[in-house]
């Protein structure tokens, strides 16, 4: 689909903020827009394979590729994107180890030059991941490439208080786009009513916002998900005390309730 741009935002919504494993101060007001680079770097990069090193010894290698054309793609939608929020846009990367990084680093830094509105930083991964449990306010929009924007929008997500909360928006320029949860298939509680379909219904305002550009009828599915959180209920992964637990069920049929409220107030 070449669908290059993935967009998984990490809202810290301010029900679920005791739902976050860190401390209140620290998750209070997070909200952070993680754009990861999705059909390039080492997932898609040749030489990949199996086969034998000079002693004979089985080995298996990826390779991580970039070409200025995908990095400046990623990065201008990066740039657009921070420009209408804080307007601040961090590049996450290894360049003090990987090629690759250094030609990130350098495309990045030459987009850049085209926004001037935007006050773009630099970090390296390693230190990311530990920045973003640190002080993750600091953060608003980061741009990396796919397989540290996956493992970072992972760890994103557990600041809103689960992998269940967190939407995605697969784009490219032009063209149909693809829209899911963050999470997988949740094989551990499979079959038992326990999934957070959150993510799932958030990922449908996304399409509307983004594939759609049906702006209003995504922030009614938005406004349905927080009236449902405001009457207190919760699927086990976001529980809190005092709160309604529900399952995967319940939790979709009341956020279709309020949907339906909503729609009642639009209507007349
Ligand atoms: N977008 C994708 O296509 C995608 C993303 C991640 C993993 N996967 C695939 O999914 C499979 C399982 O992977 P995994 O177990 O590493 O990751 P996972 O995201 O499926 O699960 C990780 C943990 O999060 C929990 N979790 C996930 N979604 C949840 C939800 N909606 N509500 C509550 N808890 C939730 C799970 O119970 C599990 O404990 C693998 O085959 C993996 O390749 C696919
Ligand atoms: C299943 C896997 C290939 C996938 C990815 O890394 O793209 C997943 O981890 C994700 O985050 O959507």
């Amino acid at each position: 689909m070449g669908v290059f741009a993935n967009l998984r935002p990490a809202i810290v919504l301010p029900q679920l903020v005791d739902s976050s494993t860190l401390k209140r101060e620290v998750a209070e007001g997070v909200d952070i827009m993680v754009v990861r680079e999705l059909t390039g770097g080492i997932y898609f990069g040749q030489p990949k394979g199996f086969g034998k090193n000079s002693d004979g010894e089985p080995i298996a290698f990826n390779t991580e590729v970039y070409s200025v054309s995908e990095i400046d793609r990623i990065a201008r939608v990066a740039f657009e994107i921070a420009r209408k929020r804080r307007g601040e846009l961090c590049s996450i990367d290894k360049s003090n180890v990987l090629e690759a990084s250094q030609l990130w680093r350098q495309v990045v830094t030459d987009v850049g030059k085209d926004y001037p509105d935007v006050k773009l930083t630099h970090m390296l991964v390693d230190n990311a991941a530990m920045q973003l449990i640190r002080d993750p306010k600091q953060f608003d929009t980061i741009v990396t490439n796919n397989i540290f924007g996956d493992i970072l929008s992972d760890e994103a997500s557990m600041l809103t208080g689960s992998i269940g909360m967190l939407p995605s928006a697969s784009v490219k320029t032009s063209g149909p786009g693809l829209f899911e949860p963050i999470h997988g298939s949740a094989p551990d509680i499979a079959g038992q009513d326990k999934a957070n379909p959150l993510a799932m219904i958030l990922s449908a305002a996304m399409l509307l916002k983004y594939g759609l550009g049906e702006k209003q009828a995504a922030e009614r599915i938005e406004k349905a998900v927080t009236i449902t959180l405001d009457n207190g209920f919760r699927t086990g992964d976001i529980m809190a005390p005092g709160k309604k637990l529900v399952g995967c069920t319940a939790m979709g049929e009341q956020v279709i309730k309020a949907l339906q409220a909503i729609e009642r107030v639009y209507s007349h």
